[in-house]
């Protein structure tokens, strides 16, 4: 594997609705996409920051930042050139560990250089990942809306899209009736969920409770995310299920809030956890101990989309994930259009993510290109 350059690419893609979630409010992703150029192939990457840092630490610009001045000259390093030309993509992370944190750049980067790898191999994401099926269920994330009768709309629209599952935004205020409103309206076979984001503390256990009643799959990081003991004694008093999404940022934190109680369930991510292999790493760690994963979602373009859903066709992945249609959120995807079919999603086939940018759909979008040579 020999690296020329990586493009630092933005895109700027409007939403078709408002996404509400108990940290604010989304109308336009502002994403950083990464293109690998190789002697062999080109490969693509997503990094899945937010434009603000109020989901985890990182945010978009801070991203191409520490790619521009620290991760990418160290890949193009004379060590970092040979770590890559020995052992490609699996060497990324190791070549990158002394920088902390970060990790929704490097496996942007990771999976960019992955996917020039695999498709220069002619090899699948999913079959390289060890994907066991060729199609996945696919969930759907829904927001926080201004009224009951709305999310209703809005709650019905996906079931008649053929969602496999429901995810309810919550926060104070927005959790026992929404809740309670979609059971009444649609019945208990619905498979449902709902989704914190932080915004709860241990003072609010006798509420949540509350929640046990409507037969939820889960409940999804209800306190904030290095609260790991506070979400063990949470476990203790609620009957639903303890899902973790932004407190589980490797496989060592996974290790830790399993063995502590901290979770029956997790939500693997692969841009919060610092790539596609490190998620693999997750999935084989949770298997062995029982637990359960699902494939959670940034709101990314079709192209993280496609790595996704080859990522949740591994076989602990038991859970509908949050890998919806391009439809979800967008008009139009910078690809071909990930599209639902009998509330299941297909898993990509062809070499490296299966999918590419569609150039003019691309440049429509594009805000601003730079090109890091090696
Ligand atoms: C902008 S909200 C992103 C984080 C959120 N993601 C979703 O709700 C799913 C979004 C998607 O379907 O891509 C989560 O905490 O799980
Ligand atoms: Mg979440």
């Amino acid at each position: 594997m020999k690296l020329r350059g990586i493009e630092l690419r933005r895109v700027s893609m409007p939403l078709v609705a408002p996404f509400r979630t108990s940290f604010g409010t989304q109308t336009e992703r502002d994403v950083l996409l990464l293109r690998a150029v190789t002697d062999d192939a080109e490969g693509w990457g997503e990094c899945v920051a937010l434009t603000d840092p109020l989901y985890s630490p990182e945010y978009v610009d801070s991203q191409q930042d520490v790619l521009r001045r620290f991760l990418l000259p160290r890949l193009a390093s004379p060590e970092g050139a040979a770590a890559l030309g020995r052992s490609g993509a699996a060497a990324v992370a190791g070549a990158l560990h002394a920088y902390k944190g970060h990790r929704m750049a490097k496996a942007a980067v990771e999976m960019a250089i992955l996917d020039a790898e695999l498709r220069a191999l002619g090899r699948s994401f999913g079959r390289e990942l060890g994907a066991v099926a060729d199609r996945v269920p696919s969930g759907v994330s829904v927001g926080i809306h201004d009224s009951i009768p709305a999310l209703l709309s809005a709650v019905e629209g996906y079931l008649d899209e053929g969602y496999a599952r429901i995810k309810l935004k919550i926060e104070p205020g927005w959790d026992v009736a929404p809740v309670a409103a979609v059971r009444e309206r649609f019945g208990g076979d619905v498979l449902l969920q709902v989704d914190a984001n932080t915004a709860y503390t241990l003072r609010d256990a006798r509420h949540l409770a509350k929640l046990d009643a409507f037969d939820l799959l889960l409940i999804e990081q209800p306190l904030e995310e290095e609260d790991v003991l506070g979400h063990a004694a949470l476990a203790r008093q609620l009957a639903t299920p303890i899902c973790l999404d932004e407190s589980v940022v490797s496989a060592q934190t996974a290790a830790a809030a399993i063995t502590l109680g901290a979770c029956q369930i997790i939500n693997i991510k692969p841009g919060r956890v610092g790539g596609y292999l490190e998620a693999r790493k997750i999935h084989d760690l949770a298997a062995a101990h029982g637990v359960a994963v699902w494939c959670g979602g940034m709101v990314e373009t079709g192209l993280g989309r496609a790595a996704n859903i080859a990522l949740a066709a591994l076989p602990g992945f038991t859970l509908p994930g949050d890998v919806s249609a391009s439809g979800r959120f967008y008009r139009t995807d910078i690809t071909e259009p990930i599209v639902l079919v009998d509330g299941h999603v297909e898993v990509p086939t062809g070499p490296g993510l299966g999918v590419t940018p569609i150039p003019e759909l691309l440049d429509r979008v594009t805000t601003s290109v730079e090109w890091i040579p090696f």
